[in-house]
């Protein structure tokens, strides 16, 4: 079972030359959704394509070009929805967003502000185990993406690609739930996961195909509270909106600075002017880039091309059932039913691939022991070499294999890891590597026993003292596994050094 029981995280509090203040922060992600082809237009959407090969009629604006809509990107808005636990709209429609900029061919955005096709949904944002913002989000909706304007090919010209335009977009807008910049970049790194975990949004954020615009403002403490309770925004501050964020790092600096210059104008006695700022990496700063446009400022209307977009609720419910396992549950049974700590089960989850070698680790062997192997031996060896976990050269079969070779008693902890180190570069079924490389613990009583023998009675005070502190008994195994090469099991040493002790 889910056990979503959680205490919410404390508010970040910047104190101000005059007060405290706390910072409220709401996020819109744009996510590129995972599909061949774009929104209204069979244009592939490849990226690392030949400049503006990519562009069908209606994506470069032919007069007389009419949208078709793509419904398997539908499909994606809706699973996505469905994974964000939010309510599915069976109507929506398409607006058109105008503006005037060259990488964008119509000179509109054809974009979803009255009726998005994703309504109201939450994520769940651990902080630490037990420790965890729900943040409610307010809907998602359809939109097309830009092109893209290059500036720094030739000094006197520009060019533009329009490969990218009409490639769809999610917007996902959260409520001003966020209350401090670890808590932002948590919900991005959460949502990502989900999107990832749905196949919905490769979250390939260098890349641009997740970026988040950052809705920063402040106010006095109390304030947040009396918001909750009215929903109200005349509580909160006036919010600015810092553009197009896709490192978490940054997003987190971002969010400081903009909150301490927000502070420092407050107390000054100044207002907030609502706009939206860029950040500069090299300065850790935010700049001013344009005054907030209303949505009036948009002229925004139903797109004349576009029938509303109408999906049945039998649809609805059939991408309901073929959704996959999600994140929260994955851990969750993953902690019930390998044993394993909140920590490692969150490692184990953040992605796809690492939970599937892991539980193909883990099925049918311990499950503890297979979280510590997969999280410290082959993690800490793949990070090592810059590597990710499906260009990892020790398969789970492998890695299994070797665990199997422990349980049986078959090679010791410390052989084990030379075992792992010698799969690692050679390759190769770890019984046969093992037995190729003379790896086999001693476990015949009888050739331990000499060994025992020998070494107790070459060191009768040694035995005195074990015998009047039984915890010295350890000096006596690691003699015969060193006189043994390691090669010992120190569980049958151990038994027999107790024994023979008379402990
Ligand atoms: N006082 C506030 N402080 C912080 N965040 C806020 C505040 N008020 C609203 N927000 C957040 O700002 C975001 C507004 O996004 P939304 O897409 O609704 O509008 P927009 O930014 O005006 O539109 P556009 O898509 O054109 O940028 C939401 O995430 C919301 O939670
Ligand atoms: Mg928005
Ligand atoms: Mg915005």
């Amino acid at each position: 079972m889910l056990d979503l029981t959680h205490t919410a995280p404390k508010p970040k509090v910047i104190a101000g030359a005059k007060h405290d203040w706390e910072l409220v922060i709401g996020m819109e992600i744009h996510a590129q959704v995972s599909s061949n082809a774009k929104l209204f237009s069979g244009a592939s959407t490849a990226v690392g394509a030949e400049p503006n090969s990519n562009v069908a009629f209606v994506d470069a604006a032919m007069p007389g070009m009419l949208p078709v809509i793509n419904d398997y990107c539908v499909e994606q808005a809706v699973r996505t929805g469905l994974g964000l636990k939010a309510q599915i709209n069976l109507v929506s429609a398409f607006d058109r967003k105008n503006y005037f900029y060259p990488d964008l061919p119509q000179g509109y955005q054809i974009s979803q502000l009255y009726h998005p096709i994703v309504g109201a949904g939450e994520v769940l944002v651990e902080m630490a185990p037990g420790i965890a913002r729900l943040v409610r989000i307010e809907r998602i909706h359809l939109e097309q993406d830009a092109g893209k304007s290059i500036h720094d090919m030739d000094p006197a010209m520009s060019f533009v690609d329009f490969n990218r335009t009409g490639v769809a977009l999610m917007e996902i807008v959260s409520r001003p739930d966020i209350r401090g910049p670890e808590e932002a970049a948590a919900y991005v790194v959460k949502l990502r996961q989900i999107l990832r975990y749905l196949g919905t949004c490769d979250g390939d954020m260098q890349h641009g195909n997740l970026r988040a615009d950052v809705n920063v403002s402040v106010c006095r403490p109390g304030q947040y509270e009396k918001y909750q309770a009215s929903q109200d925004f005349s509580h909160l501050g006036t919010r600015c909106e810092i553009k197009n964020m896709n490192s978490m790092r940054f997003i987190q600096l971002a969010i400081d600075y903009e909150a301490r210059r927000q502070i420092a104008i407050l107390e000054d006695g100044g207002v907030i002017k609502q706009e939206t700022r860029l950040y500069d990496p090299d300065r850790n700063e935010t700049r001013s880039m344009r005054s907030k446009e209303e949505a009036h400022d948009y002229r925004y209307f139903p797109d004349p091309d576009l029938l509303p977009l109408q999906i049945e609720q039998a649809w609805v419910d059939a991408i309901a059932a073929s959704m996959p396992e999600l994140p929260d549950a994955k851990k969750a049974r993953f902690i019930n039913d390998f044993g394993l700590t909140d920590y490692d089960a969150s490692v184990l989850t953040a992605d796809l691939e690492s939970a599937g070698y892991f539980e193909a680790v883990a099925q049918g062997r311990d499950g503890k022991q297979a979280a510590n192997w997969v999280i410290n031996e082959l993690f800490g060896r793949l990070n090592k070499q810059g590597l990710g976990i499906a260009d990892s050269p020790v398969s789970s079969a492998q890695l299994g294999g070797i665990l199997d070779l422990i349980a049986a008693g078959d090679i010791s902890g410390k052989m084990a890891k030379d075992l792992f180190e010698l799969v690692w570069t050679d390759g190769g079924d770890p019984a046969e590597v093992a037995a190729a490389h003379g790896m086999k613990q001693v476990t015949d009583t009888g050739a331990i026993e000499a060994a025992v023998d020998e070494i107790i009675a070459a060191n009768p005070a040694q035995v005195e003292k074990a015998r009047a502190n039984p915890k010295l008994a350890g000096w006596f195994v690691g003699q015969v596994i060193k006189a043994s090469g390691g090669k010992a099991n120190p569980v049958v040493v151990n038994d027999l050094v107790m024994r023979k002790l008379g402990l």
